[in-house]
């Protein structure tokens, strides 16, 4: 395992727990070989939201699955509190994907025979340890939900089950919570509520999130706003410019044809 931990210009590893490097993945289809990711350099901080915009098949969930360690790239590094994920062999991986970094989905991905209490401690139950009742009580809180512990995933509205599966994200409080279209199936009212959640993470308890997204109202939401094209990194704005200033900026992309 690789950990690089010293002072850069760019400050530490603990005030950017995601840094990616020349990140670039090329999927090969037959004797086809498409570029995902092209050569992309980013760092996150600690305590903002970051949007990733552009059009489809730009490789916005590329980059995400890349920096979450649940796909590999094909060059370049992806470091996670320091760690240079291309060292960690599986098992290492898996720990710290568990232990460090939050994901949530489109489509909630919540066990439906479990209750809300349930799916909020299940990563922690299947890494075999046992979070205390309040512990879970304060996850469901903190997402407005204390009171619907005992429900299941059909029993609550789909902005509800987005908020467990932020719960669930959460519970061991990672150094980055990613979000593929955490809104992408929601509509305008509950998105709002998930989004002010999102951002309160960031604002109170210092959370580092990354957001992908479609939706030029949600981006806006963001500390800044990066917008891809054909795998690389080709603008980036301000999530304070507004919906407007988002959606005319991503309009004017180039998609390669
Ligand atoms: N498993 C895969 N095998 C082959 N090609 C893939 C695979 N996953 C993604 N790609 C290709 O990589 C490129 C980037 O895909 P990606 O899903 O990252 O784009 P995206 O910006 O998230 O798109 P969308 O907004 O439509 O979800 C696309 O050309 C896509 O077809």
């Amino acid at each position: 395992m690789t950990t690089t931990n010293t002072t850069t210009p760019h400050g530490t590893s603990a005030s950017f727990p995601v840094r990616l490097r020349s990140l670039t993945k090329h999927y090969s289809t037959g004797d086809r070989v498409v570029t995902a990711l092209d050569d992309v350099t980013l760092d996150f901080a600690a305590g903002t939201m970051t949007a990733v915009m552009g059009p489809s098949g730009s490789g916005k969930s590329t980059l995400l699955h890349c920096a979450a360690g649940i796909d590999r790239p094909s060059a370049g590094e992806v470091l996670i509190d320091g760690t240079d994920l291309d060292g960690l062999d599986e098992d290492a991986l898996t720990v710290l994907r568990r232990d460090r970094i939050g994901f949530v989905f489109q489509a909630f991905n919540l066990v439906s025979a479990l209750t809300a209490a349930q799916n909020v401690e299940l990563p922690l139950r299947l890494a075999g340890s046992r979070p205390s009742a309040d512990e879970v009580h304060s996850a469901l809180a903190a997402v407005g939900l204390a009171d619907r512990h005992g429900h299941r995933p059909g029993e609550l509205s789909g902005g509800q089950q987005q908020r467990v599966a932020i719960a669930r994200a959460m519970i061991a409080r990672p150094a980055v919570l990613f979000a593929d279209e955490p809104t992408g199936a929601l509509d305008s009212t509950a998105s709002r509520v998930v989004l002010r959640l999102l951002r309160d993470l960031v604002d109170r308890r210092g959370q580092a999130v990354v957001m992908v997204t479609h939706d030029p109202a949600a981006a806006a939401y963001a500390d800044r706003v990066l917008l891809l094209a054909d795998g690389r990194l080709v603008d980036e704005l301000p999530g304070a410019e507004g919906a407007e200033a988002i959606a005319a900026r991503t309009a004017a992309l180039v998609v390669r044809p």
